[in-house]
């Protein structure tokens, strides 16, 4: 990989269900050591793009190239092994296991084909549980909770077990962390603690892209904003650009009646001073 290589590349990335492009034609850099969002309206394909970079879905178009290398065709454990890992919408978190329990259920299934074959490989059992204890130690370090390693994961707020759903994806040590929708069902408070946390994991070297509607995390963490519409990108820029296209907002009205969630107010909000120049469209 040389300098100029970007961390993900994606040249006309699409798939196709049944007559739907639930994503099409999607060509876009992901840099490195930066925080991308990934916005649209309700439906637009923003998780089904999660999906296909984190090899849950195959594409039908396009080609997905991480540091360099083709990654179109790989299987989620490889994706993983390249260094890319993902948190879902809904984490599953087995609340009377231990915070590093969970966090070493992560490192498994992210580190194996699957969590029943890492429950079979019984021989390498040793080696494997050294690992991803350590694995799950460091990650637990990283969001906050190394103090809580030991605790029930259901003892914890919403906001700690949020952390231990961050924490499985990272005990991989991921380079490119893939959150979606990472703020869903926090409160302003534990938004802005996550916003904190999200910060210091990119300062201390990762990168991250993050689905989200909550526009004030978008907004306030992003360095550039990818938007979605009709699994199409209609634009990328930062968000002070990306906020007063006319697209995006658009897009935005035009999805308000059936759930857009734009409407809070970003659009205005982010670029009161209309500083910035225009969103490159695609
Ligand atoms: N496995 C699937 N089979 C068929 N259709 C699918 C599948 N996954 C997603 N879709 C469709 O693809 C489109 C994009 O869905 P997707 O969930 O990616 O949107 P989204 O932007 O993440 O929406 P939301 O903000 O509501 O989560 C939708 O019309 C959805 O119904």
């Amino acid at each position: 990989m040389t300098e100029a290589t970007p961390l993900l590349d994606v040249q006309g990335l699409g798939i196709r269900f049944g007559g739907l492009d639930a994503v099409k034609d999607v060509t876009a850099v992901i840099p490195a050591g930066q925080i991308t969002a990934i916005i649209g309206p309700n439906g637009a394909g923003k998780s089904t793009f999660f999906n296909l970079i984190s090899g849950f879905y195959q594409p039908t178009a396009g080609t997905i190239r991480f540091q360099g290398e083709d990654i179109t065709r790989l299987r989620t454990h490889e994706v993983v092994a390249r260094g890319i890992a993902r948190t879902f919408q809904t984490t599953t978190i087995y609340r009377e296991l231990s915070v590093l329990d969970n966090a070493m259920i992560g490192h498994r299934v992210r580190t194996r084909a699957g969590l029943w074959d890492a429950l079979l490989r019984t021989g390498r059992e040793r080696k494997d549980e050294a690992e991803s204890r350590a694995g799950a130690m460091q990650a637990l370090e990283r969001v906050g909770l190394a103090g809580r390693a030991h605790l029930p994961a259901g003892a914890l707020t919403q906001e700690g077990q949020k952390r231990v759903g961050i924490a499985m994806a990272l005990s991989s040590d991921p380079k490119l962390l893939l959150l979606d929708e990472p703020a869903a069902g926090m409160n302003p408070e534990e938004t802005v603690n996550l916003m904190a946390l999200i910060r210091e994991l990119v300062t201390g070297g990762l990168s991250v892209a993050l689905v989200e509607h909550k526009m004030s995390l978008v907004m306030g963490l992003a360095d550039q904003i990818l938007v979605l519409h009709h699994g199409q990108k209609i634009a990328q820029g930062t968000p002070a650009q990306v906020s007063r296209d006319p697209a995006v907002v658009s897009a935005y009205l035009g999805s308000h009646a059936h759930g857009g969630q734009m409407g809070h107010g970003a659009a205005a909000g982010a670029d009161a001073q209309g500083t910035g120049g225009e969103a490159g469209h695609a």
